[in-house]
């Protein structure tokens, strides 16, 4: 076997937990840049569920003393975030992007300029949970490292 080839099984070989022994390559054998990123499953986030009675009030009232507002014909929450410059909006969105990606838990949003209008919902339970609320949270957090 060449170098060329016994290198190939050997990454083969990470990729699929496959021993060496008994690899065969087949000629038109390639690695998606899939797999070589990634060999682990995606953790997904532990579902919560809907938020709703006084654990609900109690999770949304600090959001709601800082901008956001329930949503007026979904079970959703909304706030309009006003930056300095394009700059300054799009690197909150992709700091918020990262934490989106990690949690599996997706803003909607719009950007235009200086301006990002999010909506907060969970769709596999069609309401809130403390899934919004956290991401809300840090949203929080991003937004007041901006100076005004
Ligand atoms: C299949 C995938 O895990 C789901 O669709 C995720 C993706 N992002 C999501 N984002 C939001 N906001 N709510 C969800 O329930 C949700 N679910």
């Amino acid at each position: 076997m060449s170098l060329y080839a016994t290198r190939l099984v050997a990454v083969r070989s990470s990729i699929t937990g496959i021993g060496l022994e008994s690899t065969q390559i087949p000629r038109n054998f390639h690695i998606t840049s899939a797999q070589l990123t990634t060999t682990k499953p995606k953790q997904k986030m532990p579902l919560s569920p809907k938020l709703i009675g006084e654990e609900r009030d109690q999770q949304l009232k600090p959001l709601l003393l800082t901008g956001w507002s329930v949503v007026k014909d979904r079970d959703a929450i909304h706030k309009e975030y006003l930056f300095k410059n394009f700059n300054e909006a799009f690197g909150f969105m992709s700091r918020v992007a990262l934490l989106a990606e990690k949690m599996d838990h997706h803003p909607e949003w719009f950007n235009v300029y200086n301006k990002v209008q999010v909506t907060l919902a969970s769709h596999d339970v069609s309401g809130i949970s403390s899934r919004d609320v956290k991401m809300a949270n840090f949203m929080e957090t991003v937004f007041s490292s901006y100076s005004k």
